[in-house]
């Protein structure tokens, strides 16, 4: 006899990655429970981490174009809005950065723009919240950048298993000195986060190694001493930088610190760079735009003249 199909209901278990569809015969006998993935849960997973996004493009001859900008700045839903936009403009990877009070290593956009943010009322939580909705959606790995504090408020524990709960699959902290990384270190890889971590030009060769060795991801290269922000050059000594740090390991390296115009992001992938992050541009065009409309209209205009000037 056949049954007459009542209803079906999709459960969902706490692991985002297992679902339940569930059917019941009008006399609410049970007729199937069939396992299923959730459509956000398969992005999620399909979406590949730091250092397998630089294998892939390695492949394929590409260099990674890395957008920075803060979230909150002017709101978080036009940053929601904003990763949507960087991420079909063909980013590779997205660095989104959590406002700070005391930014210590950066210049007057950034410091701005986290003001701003700030001033709106956003908080960790807040972006985590608006991250788990749009990560998702992205076809991009997000990395998050941000000063310890808010590490040091939740531990290094409880902060990447948020981390590997949102989706998030790098991080970025400026202010922790390599011989103070252990801890996050360990924290991150049970967590799949790749922990970045960065050498500049005044870091001394030995140093740089140690750095290198350490890091997960990619290495990020500072291209100048100082804080971030638009320059009007790249600082020629990065080509040997880098020759240094290749030398050193295979690990992808992403050169980062002034880069604001295509020719910088020509010049720089020129020299051998894995990836090139631009931040205070980008940061500049959406969030001193005369509306978030406007802002994110440039943002996506700017996005693609950077990405056309690369492999
Ligand atoms: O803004 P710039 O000069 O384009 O630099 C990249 C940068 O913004 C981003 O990676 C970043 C923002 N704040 C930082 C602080 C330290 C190191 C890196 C950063």
């Amino acid at each position: 006899m056949a049954l007459a199909l009542k209803s079906s209901c999709f459960l969902q278990l706490k692991k985002p990655e297992v679902g339940f569809h569930v059917c019941f015969s009008s006399k609410k006998a049970l007729i199937s429970v069939k396992r299923y993935t959730p459509v956000a849960a398969m992005r999620t997973m399909e979406v590949p981490g730091l250092s397998e996004t630089f294998t892939r493009l390695k492949k394929e001859g590409k260099v990674a174009f890395i957008p920075y900008i803060t979230a909150g700045d002017p709101d978080l839903s036009t940053t929601a809005e904003a990763l949507k936009v960087l991420d079909s403009c063909g980013s590779d990877i997205i660095e989104l950065g959590v406002p700070y009070s005391d930014p210590l290593a950066d210049g007057p956009v950034i410091q701005a723009a986290a003001t701003r943010s700030l001033a709106k009322g956003t908080n960790f939580n807040a972006i985590i919240s608006m991250l788990k909705e749009v990560v998702p959606e992205l076809s991009c790995p997000i990395a998050l950048f941000t000063y310890y504090n808010p590490i040091l408020k939740r531990g290094p524990e409880k902060f990447m298993s948020i981390l590997r709960e949102t989706g998030v699959h790098g991080l970025v902290v400026p202010d922790v000195p390599l011989e103070e990384t252990e801890t996050l270190r360990v924290e991150a890889k049970k967590n799949g986060v790749e922990l970045v971590l960065l050498t500049t030009p005044t870091t001394p060769k030995d140093r740089m190694k140690a750095i290198v060795d350490a890091a997960e991801g990619f290495v990020y290269l500072v291209s100048a001493v100082g804080v971030t922000g638009a320059r009007s050059s790249v600082s020629g000594n990065v080509q040997s930088l880098l020759q240094e740090i290749k030398e050193a390991t295979t690990k992808p390296v992403a050169v980062g610190f002034g880069i604001s115009k295509p020719e910088h992001v020509k010049q720089v992938a020129g020299w051998g760079a894995d990836g090139v992050i631009v931040g205070s541009a980008m940061v500049k065009v959406l969030g001193e735009a005369k509306s978030p409309q406007e802002g994110l209209k440039e943002l996506e205009a700017f996005t693609r003249s950077l990405k056309e000037a690369l492999p």
